[in-house]
């Protein structure tokens, strides 16, 4: 079983995220965890913090000489601007001087940081978390809702990956299918076709496009949404797709809902801030289909194994992964901090006012797209472990190569000729 956690806020010191249950023997490489660290920062529409905060990435337990030791890994992400932050968001008593604050226009920046946030932001967990916890403004609540603590899953995610690359050859890969109204695929268009999805040697190429997809005149489109959404006043969303190649069949299972590995899958993209839909494969226009044109048809190929025709079905069927490329999509609602401020309530003195907005991403729907193919990440590392179990990457590895063989066998009839 695979464990992990994230702390940390917003403004605060760092992220921490701890990890449980990684084998002893992946590779952990810097350069891998600050590339996925730094693709998560990518993307047209992204706001100012972006440009000038700085991922410092430490590397505190778990692992020795680049190499887990399969004790738990530990990781932080230090906040490069903490410095302006340190009387506000000061895990330690304060002087009251130090947190004054100003809601005048002009103010100099660390009294607005430090004015009471009383106006809270529609579409933010702003209000529903000062009621449940509690606070009479929403700074407490704010900082951690922040999807600023992606970065720590993201970094996390990394690893998982490593670990899947190492001891079963699945590789992950994710893209923009579309932001606004730019992409969203119609109704009767059928599944894609596998030659136009993005592969996993393809990785390079997707974090070079502004809107993180192949397609360069969708990506044209999506640009421009972005560019009449800020020229607006106005924020936007979209839809992200993870792909993951060389799986074995059997991932998750059928036989009770909370192993489902469809379900693992939609509950860890649901847990990313503003996703607010899953799809696997066709997901919701599956729902609109007659079942002649909804699922994938069994074939053999050359060698005789049996292969699906088509990518419907996104790779599960009873809740286990088929073998076949898997493909899920998340739903990432427009940005909640809405330059053209919203109306909202003033919870200090019940007036009516507009919501605070100092500064914010236009879209992250690209940042979303590397922030899921994390969580796939961990999804099936820990779908992995459960079924191939293993202290080291070569006991994973072992029992996995035990596994296929078997598979094989297992799919030989004597209609056929023997699979090689
Ligand atoms: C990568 C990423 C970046 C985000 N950046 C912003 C942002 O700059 N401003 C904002 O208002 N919301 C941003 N969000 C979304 C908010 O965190 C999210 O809307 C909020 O937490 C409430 O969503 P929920 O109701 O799904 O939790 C971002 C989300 C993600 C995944
Ligand atoms: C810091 C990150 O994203 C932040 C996520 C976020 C939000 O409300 O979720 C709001 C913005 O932060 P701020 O309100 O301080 O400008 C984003 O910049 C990040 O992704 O690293």
């Amino acid at each position: 079983m695979l464990r992990w956690l994230t702390a940390g806020e917003s403004h605060g010191p760092a992220l921490t995220a701890v990890m449980e249950g990684l084998p002893a023997g992946v590779r952990v490489e810097r350069e891998a965890v600050e590339g996925a660290l730094a693709r998560r920062r990518l993307g047209h529409g992204r706001g100012a913090r972006m440009s000038f905060e700085a991922d410092r990435l430490h590397f505190l337990g778990g692992m020795r000489h680049g190499v887990s030791l399969g004790s738990p890994l530990a990781l932080q992400i230090e906040n490069s601007e903490w410095h302006k932050w340190e009387a506000v968001m000061g895990p330690e008593p304060v002087e009251a001087q130090s947190l004054q604050g100003s809601d005048d226009v002009g103010a100099p920046q660390e009294l607005a940081r430090n004015r009471p946030l009383t106006r809270p932001r529609p579409g933010h967990a702003d209000l529903v978390g000062m009621t449940k916890y509690g606070f009479d403004e929403a700074r407490p609540v704010l900082e951690r809702a922040s999807a600023r603590e992606t970065a720590a899953r993201v970094a996390l995610g990394a690893v998982a990956a490593a670990f899947l690359e190492q001891a079963t050859g699945i590789r992950l890969v994710s893209h923009t299918v579309s932001i606004g109204r730019a992409g969203v695929p119609g109704i009767d268009d059928d599944a894609p076709d596998p030659a136009t999805l993005p592969g996993p040697g393809d990785v390079e190429r997707v974090d070079a496009d502004p809107v993180r997809t192949l397609d360069a005149e969708l990506s044209a489109a999506m640009v421009a949404e972005v560019d009449a959404a800020k020229k607006a006043g106005d924020t936007l969303g979209g839809v992200v797709e993870v792909l993951a190649y060389g799986l074995p069949p059997g991932l998750g299972s059928h036989v009770h809902w909370d192993r489902r590995l469809d379900s693992r899958l939609a509950g860890a993209l649901m847990g990313i801030q503003a996703i607010k839909g899953v799809e696997v494969g066709e997901g919701f226009r599956t729902a609109a289909r007659r079942g002649s044109l909804a699922h994938d048809e069994i074939d053999r190929d050359e060698v005789g194994l049996i292969r699906r025709a088509t990518l419907r079905s996104g790779g599960t069927e009873g809740g286990m992964s088929t073998g076949e490329v898997l493909r899920v999509r998340a739903a990432m609602k427009p940005i909640s901090t809405v330059p053209r401020a919203l109306r909202t309530v003033d919870t200090a003195t019940g007036e009516p006012g507009t919501a605070i907005h100092q500064r914010s991403d236009v879209c992250a729907v690209p940042a979303a797209g590397v922030v899921a193919e994390a969580m796939v990440a961990l999804v099936l590392a820990d779908a992995v472990l459960e079924k191939f179990g293993g202290d080291s990457v070569p006991e994973v590895a072992r029992n996995h190569a035990a596994y296929l063989a078997s598979v094989a066998e297992h799919q030989r009839t004597p209609a056929t000729e023997p699979v090689r």
